[in-house]
Parts: C-alpha cells; structure tokens; sequence
C-alpha cells in the first residue's frame, strides 16, 4: 500500500536545538495514528514539519501527489472584537454553501451553533466546529493536534467516537497528536510514541507494555490503559468501499519495533 504521508530519518532544529531527531514514519490510508509524548516531546513540531509548515533540517518528507489534508491546529485565536458565527467561520477560506455548512455541523453533532458567536461556544463545540472546518475540504488526511484539549473525559470520549466514525464514513485518515494516556489509546490503531525521537510504536497493547514508554510515562499507567483498551478483534473499513478485510501490512506489531530510545 502506497503511503499517503510519510518522513525518512527526519530532523528538525529550531531556536539552534534538534527538536525532532531521525523521525520515520508513514500514515497509510484510513489508519487512526496517534503521537504520543509528554510535553515539549515535539509532538506539534513534528505535525508541522510533515505539513510543511517547519522546514526539515535533514531528511525527507513525502505526501501522495494531490493529497488532501485538513488541519486542526492546537490553537486558534478568535478575535473577540470581531464576532464571527459559526457558519460565517465554516465558510472561511473557501466559501461553503448553507446546506453545506448545515449538514457538517450537523455531521459533527452540533447543529444548533450555525449562528452562534464562535468566541460563545463552549469547549467541545468549539473542537467540532473545527473539525467540520477541516472536514468541508473533504480530506483524505485529517491532522489534529491536541483535539480533546480542554475537553472532560466524557467529551474526550465523545470526540474520539466522532473521529472514528468520521474515518469509517470518508475512509480519511488519521493522524493526532496528544498527551492523554487514556481514551485516546481506544481510538488508535497505532500509536507512536515520541521524545524528540521515536522511543516505540506499535498497536496501543504493543506500545502500551513497551519499556520505552513505561520509563517516559510511568508504570501506574497501566491500569487506565487497560480499561480503555481498544478491542481489535475486529476489522475496520480502511477504504471507501464496505469490504471489510483488514491489511496488515503496516502492522507495527509485525514490524515496527524501534530499539533506539
Ligand atoms: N519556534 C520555536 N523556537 C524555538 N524552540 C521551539 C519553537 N517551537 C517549539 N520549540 C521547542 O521545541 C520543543 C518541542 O515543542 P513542541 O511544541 O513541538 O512540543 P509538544 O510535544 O507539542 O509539546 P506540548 O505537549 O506542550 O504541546 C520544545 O522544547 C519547544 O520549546
């Protein structure tokens, strides 16, 4: 399978530091991966570096020819002095028609905040609206960068829930980026684990009883990880058709094990 995203041996400096050190990696289409690393690990860094957005220091990056990517950045300023609905926000950049910005917000399970004041939403529906922002370019990629920040658990898991419906219905895949330990290792197929460099990666069993990322997160984690494990004795539709057989070539179980942390 032919990868939508991928990095070899990338490394990027910023402020005269290497904050990204020899990252390799790939996003195949339809998979949910999730960076995970403890703060200042380079998580955003790392997102912005394979949009583009940070220059590579060294290495390589590679996106499919025309590939769609939307974007949830970590934070976005909203000027307060200027109100701005959420349908007025939905149809920035690129102006979307009202049944159009109706049907995303009602997609993402909010569709009583069309003419609402974005600076009046709430946490959660502030993340969806973003999300149905990223989601009217109707991507193949869809990058988030911390997006159950500020969010309760339930509305973690509400969210998680949303994304992973949101991959069986568009085939999108997923790549985000988080500290949480917990719901967000439910919604993954593989996560990787980063601190500077990639310390594992794997399935969220896998990574979850690797050395590497007990020593950066502590070995008390394993209760919570457990209760929220994903069950993956299923398949997942991981393209726009309804046939249901899982490719594991890019299993990391299989293959992926890093052994330089
Ligand atoms: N523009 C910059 N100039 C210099 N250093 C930077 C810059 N941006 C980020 N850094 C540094 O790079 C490192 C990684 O930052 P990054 O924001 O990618 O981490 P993160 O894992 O996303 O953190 P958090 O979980 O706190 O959001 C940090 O040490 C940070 O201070």
């Amino acid at each position: 399978m032919t990868a939508l995203l991928s990095s070899d041996r990338l490394c990027v400096h910023l402020g005269g530091q290497e904050v990204l050190h020899d990252i390799t990696l790939q996003v195949q289409p339809g998979e949910i991966v999730t960076i995970l690393g403890p703060n200042g690990s380079g998580k955003s860094t790392l997102l912005r570096a394979l949009l583009g957005i940070v220059p590579a220091w060294r290495g390589q990056i590679r996106r499919a020819p025309g590939l769609k990517i939307g974007y949830v950045p970590q934070k976005l300023h909203i000027d307060r002095t200027m109100p701005m609905t959420a349908r007025r926000f939905l149809s920035l950049p690129t102006r979307q028609s009202r049944a159009a910005t109706d049907a995303m917000l009602a997609r993402v399970g909010v569709p009583e905040v069309a003419e609402r004041p974005m600076t009046g939403l709430s946490g959660g529906q502030f993340q969806r609206v973003l999300l149905a922002r990223a989601l009217l370019t109707e991507p193949e990629l869809l990058v988030l960068d911390e997006p159950t920040q500020g969010l309760d658990q339930p509305g973690e898991a509400a969210f998680y829930r949303l994304i992973e419906e949101v991959r069986r219905d568009t085939g999108a895949a997923i790549l985000m980026v988080s500290h949480d330990l917990h719901v967000v290792m439910s919604a993954s197929d593989r996560v990787i684990c980063l601190n500077g460099h990639i310390c594992c990666e794997g399935t969220p069993r896998v990574v979850s009883n690797a050395p590497e990322y007990r020593a950066l997160f502590g070995l008390g984690t394993q209760g919570a990880l457990a209760l929220y494990q994903h069950s993956h004795d299923h398949d997942h539709t991981h393209d726009h058709g309804h046939d249901h057989s899982h490719d594991h070539s890019h299993d990391p179980e299989h293959n992926h094990e890093h052994d330089h942390a």
